[in-house]
């Protein structure tokens, strides 16, 4: 893993059809630090995280990852961002334990931890062998967010985190979020300010928002 990772965003914009999303917006994220963007819903904050995240193209602008002073090509971005998203889709059929095993052959476990630790983490062990689509809506967003925090990825992007989870998920997200994130590059979308109150710094993505 870099341990001085950084994206330089340049002059960043999306339009769907003929209506500019946003335009204009230029920003360089580090390593180390918990970004915040926020702004009303369809404002585009999932939209720039996808475009980030290297599944949605920009339609203007460019976006350039950094990785120890060397440039990552944007093909191989993949290997260093992991996300917890609504729209990220997880292998209903498999069970707790399965999908694990899946995930963790494509991406590296860290903090020396096993898998049945990272079940433990997540308070799911008495799920293990249940299949995802069996879960709770806060049960699968446990799952998501301790991919998440627990995969050895330099980025870690969140949307809206803390949707579905009740206040003892909440408080265990703060908690996770202070135990992973000190050496991550953390992007954080959200309406929700208790989200993102530890971010150092917040960008509302409504300032570049122009016609
Ligand atoms: N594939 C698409 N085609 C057309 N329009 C889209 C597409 N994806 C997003 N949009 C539009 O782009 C705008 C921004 O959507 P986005 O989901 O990024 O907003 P958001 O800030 O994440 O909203 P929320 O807070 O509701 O999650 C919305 O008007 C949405 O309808």
């Amino acid at each position: 893993m870099a341990n001085d990772f950084s994206i330089k965003i340049r002059d960043l914009g999306k339009k769907f059809n003929r209506e500019w999303i946003f335009r204009g917006l230029n920003l360089e994220l580090h390593q180390g630090q918990a970004y915040a963007v926020t702004g009303p819903n369809g404002s585009g904050k999932s939209t720039l995280l996808k475009i980030i995240s290297g599944i949605a193209p920009p339609s203007s602008g460019e976006i350039e990852y950094f990785g120890n002073g060397k440039k990552i090509n944007a093909s191989d971005i993949y290997k260093h961002i992991v996300a917890c998203t609504p729209y990220l889709e997880i292998i209903e059929e498999l069970t707790l334990r399965e999908f694990l095993d899946f995930h963790f052959q494509f991406k590296k476990i860290s903090y020396n931890i096993a898998i049945d630790d990272l079940i433990e983490i997540m308070y799911l062990r008495n799920s293990k062998d249940k299949k995802i689509m069996d879960f709770s809506s806060g049960m699968r967003q446990r799952l998501k967010l301790g991919i998440a925090f627990y995969s050895n990825s330099e980025i870690v992007l969140l949307d809206e985190p803390t949707m579905n989870l009740d206040q003892k998920a909440i408080d265990w997200y703060h908690e996770q979020i202070k135990n992973t994130s000190k050496d991550k590059l953390l992007l954080i979308c959200s309406n929700q300010s208790d989200e993102y109150r530890f971010s150092n710094q917040v960008i509302d993505i409504n300032q570049f928002k122009k016609k």
